[in-house]
């Protein structure tokens, strides 16, 4: 099933894009999915360039669109517009993204978003309350179960008109911004109007509770134009706000349900909406009730009419299926998106370019998509000019790109996957205020060595800056809301950076200074292995261990090391690593392991061993290789489970047959080993004679992990790593990445150790209260 990395299946997989247009664009998007040939399924798609197109494309649709503009689908694409019934593919929708997105849902309570986790089987009953111009309230009993108990005429179109006749503005967002500099006391009685200034405590009501929306204006002698509207408008975004939070919360209770998920256009991400509604559910409810909103909430009627194919097979995507990516959209500046979406490559450097020689700070990248706004309503998105608002609309677009991938497993040997949070420390604006000038720090180093990587071309320096400014601005839009992409963590930071190259095409940034290391390691390790030989094996196993600590030092993601680099060769530095090594560690486990290794486990060893490797070079082949032989000496299967894809200098699973096959040269137990586990069957041929009549050796196998990032999050594996899992009984997690920003504090079904040297003085002090170069041995066996 595995061997030597290679997959021995096909991935079937996909990506769902969101975009949001306006319908009088409609005639410029079908030009755009007919210029690119999307219905046919791209122009790359093999019926597209073989010519064997089909007639009857069917696209599924819901919403008034798909009744109205269905002959211009058929007469501009040929397509078919099958319509699908909105209530339906609403709720459809919505269980889809409760099941499939880990942070979909969100509460918003003055001003703070807070992500909340849904647990998969006690997901239904809710209420789904869809405000749109009018309100449907829906109650939700399971997939294709749900009935509609209540409703409301008074909803966003109540707002707009209302709104737009005593204000006169021109849009929905127009209004909706008003607000945001009003004050409704001018407008509406408050319970302290009444009682002099004073709450009416005994029924609970402070002296700022509304009494009666508009109220004041009964008593005063005044005029229309004599109010503001922007407290008009406040006013009347309050009264409606809270009677739909009031009537859901009654039908919330009616049916004894304690969440309430809102959507439609009227919400549309808008802060303040969210926080009156929120205000009005909680108040209502004594905060027994909880509202809640949806990341997707603008695409729950498109996402439902897509589920509604029945060949897709989504109903049995999971959680662990679906990864999201944020790509470098349009420029986004000053609350405004410019241009067109930027799917190109070179059009997306070209747009960063044209930003960045206009002297324009590009603040924030939006997810690729066409610019502007809801279906549904044809109103504009929230065009910004107040500082509030601005993070109002971004909000509103921040859904990336969800790629499909059913290879991705959960790792089998959680303990509790439910309750598995991969990120060690939480990410609050403090912390995320540090991590984001260490990541400005290195950029531009990381740049350097990008444009290296690809021959330092013009190409590859145009890349290299788009690149630059492409994270930048994530960087930039992530510390004006941390929680802008869904709740996200330093491995995801981590992740979203290699990402970002990728998306500019670099594809192995470090390879020269891995090759390069590679190859100075694989020169001493003959002397190294040669040296453990003569140790006994309690003082092998502690050189091992402490081998693997001090070759954790090579890490071209911190600051610190990159600069002590520069102070000596290689194996100078290896030496000063390994001289340095003072027990106790700063957690020193090591005698617990030995004991568990030399005594409990001397006549039972254990059957088969992950070995989660970080970093190439000195890392993998003088700390962890060497450790590995240890454990096969032991008669343990080995599996060394590494990246699928580079990050910083991270050995790949597809590195590894080849750097075990220079190991297995200077050594017969690799090589035995390797030969067991189907590793070298090309590089070594010829060579295996000497081996024939060699014992039996447990198999050194190589698995990749699914990922490309310098941590990795359990609940998202290869499904080849979830095989390989099935019989092992003790894991290994080496580095920083792996062992420390993630599953520090992952419990496993089997024994685990965790080995890394924390290369950073901040992250030693908050974690350990220790220092930069410390190291952490922790080992915690299943009893
Ligand atoms: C990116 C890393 C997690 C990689 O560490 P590793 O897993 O290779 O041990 C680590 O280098 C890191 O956290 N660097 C940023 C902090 C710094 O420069 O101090
Ligand atoms: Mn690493």
């Amino acid at each position: 099933m595995f061997n030597g990395g290679r997959r021995s299946y096909p991935i079937l997989g996909g990506r769902l894009h969101f975009v949001k247009f306006e319908t009088g664009k409609l005639n410029e998007c079908l030009d755009f999915i007919s210029s690119k040939q999307l219905h046919r399924g791209g122009v790359d798609s093999p019926s597209w360039r073989s010519g064997a197109q089909p007639d009857d494309i069917v696209i599924k649709a819901t919403g008034g669109g798909a009744y109205k503009y269905a002959d211009l689908f058929k007469e501009r694409l040929g397509v078919s517009l099958e319509k699908e019934d909105e209530m339906d593919c609403l709720v459809s929708g919505a269980n889809f993204l409760l099941k499939a997105i880990r942070h979909e849902a969100f509460t918003h309570m003055d001003g703070h978003k807070e992500y909340v986790q849904i647990d998969q089987n006690d997901l239904f009953p809710f209420l789904l309350v869809n405000v749109g111009s009018g309100v449907s309230i829906i109650k939700v009993d399971g997939h294709g179960k749900f009935q509609r108990v209540s409703g409301t005429n008074v909803g966003g179109g109540t707002y707009w008109g209302l709104g737009r006749l005593m204000t006169k503005c021109k849009s929905f967002d127009e209004l909706l911004e008003l607000s945001q500099r009003g004050d409704n006391s001018t407008m509406d009685m408050l319970v302290g109007d009444i009682y002099g200034g004073l709450d009416y405590s005994k029924i609970g009501l402070s002296a700022s509770t509304i009494a009666s929306s508009f109220g004041k204006t009964i008593s005063e002698n005044k005029e229309l134009s004599d109010y503001r509207p922007e407290d008009i408008s406040l006013s009347l975004l309050r009264m409606i706000s809270y009677n739909i939070g009031q009537i859901s919360y009654l039908n919330a209770l009616r049916y004894g349900l304690k969440r309430i998920f809102f959507g439609g256009f009227f919400i549309r991400g808008h802060a303040y909406t969210m926080d009156t509604i929120s205000f009005a559910v909680n108040f209502w409810s004594k905060g027994e009730a909880q509202a809640m909103f949806l990341r997707h909430e603008g695409f729950l009627g498109a996402l439902g009419a897509f589920m509604s194919y029945e060949k897709h097979g989504l109903d049995d995507l999971r959680v662990h299926h679906l990864v999201e990516r944020f790509p470098m959209g349009a420029p986004y500046v000053g609350g405004k998106i410019h241009g067109p979406p930027l799917g190109d490559l070179n059009a997306k450097i070209s747009w960063m370019e044209k930003f960045v020689q206009k002297g324009t700070q590009i603040i924030a990248p939006v997810p690729m998509g066409v610019p502007a706004t809801t279906g549904m309503g044809g109103f504009e998105r929230p065009t910004s000019k107040g500082d509030i608002l601005r993070s109002d609309a971004s909000a509103a677009l921040n859904v990336g790109v969800l790629h499909l991938v059913p290879t991705l497993d959960v790792f089998p040997l959680l303990e509790d996957p439910k309750t598995y949070e991969p990120n060690t420390i939480d990410l609050d604006q403090d912390e995320f205020k540090y991590w984001f000038k260490v990541l400005s720090d290195h950029l531009p180093d990381l740049v350097d060595k990008a444009v290296a990587s690809e021959g330092g071309t013009d190409d590859a320096t145009r890349r290299g800056d788009a690149f630059a400014h492409a994270f930048s601005a994530h960087l930039a839009r992530l510390m004006e809301e941390p929680a802008a992409y869904g709740k996200f963590g330093l491995a995801n930071l981590l992740e979203l950076r290699e990402e970002c190259l990728r998306e500019f095409q670099f594809v192995d940034a470090y390879i020269s200074i891995k090759q390069r290391e590679n190859e100075a390691s694989l020169a001493v390790l003959p002397d190294l292995l040669m040296e453990l030989d003569t140790m006994n094996e309690e003082a092998r196993l502690l050189a091992l261990i402490e081998g693997v600590l001090a070759a954790n030092i090579f890490d071209w993601g911190s600051r610190a090391c990159v600069e002590l680099y520069h102070k000596g060769t290689i194996i100078e530095i290896y030496r000063m690593s390994r001289k340095k090594m003072q027990r106790p560690w700063r957690i020193d486990d090591f005698d617990m392991f030995k004991k568990r290794m030399l005594i409990d486990r001397k006549d039972q060893p254990y059957k088969r061993a992950l070995l989660f490797v970080d970093n190439s070079g000195a890392d993998v082949v003088l700390g962890m290789l060497p450790l590995a032989r240890e454990l096969l000496r032991h008669g343990t299967e080995v599996v060394l489970v590494a990246n699928s894809l580079p990050a910083l200098n991270d050995v790949t699973a597809n590195e590894l047959p080849e750097i075990i096959a220079e190991a297995s040269k200077h050594c017969g137990i690799l090589r035995k080993a390797a030969e067991a586990g189907g590793l070298l069957v090309d590089a070594m041929a010829g060579i295996q004679d000497d081996l024939k009549d060699a014992p039996e050796s447990a198999p050194l196998m190589v698995v990749e992990n699914g990922c490309g990032s310098p941590c990795i999050d359990f609940r998202q594996v290869s499904s080849e790593l979830a095989a390989a899992a099935k019989d092992a009984d003790l894991l290994i997690l080496e580095g920083m990445g792996r062992a420390l920003h993630t599953n520090l504090n992952a419990r496993f079904k089997c024994d685990a150790l965790k080995l890394a040297m924390v290369k950073n003085q901040r992250l030693a002090e908050k974690l350990f209260n220790g220092n930069i170069y410390d190291c952490i041995c922790k080992f915690e066996p299943v009893s």
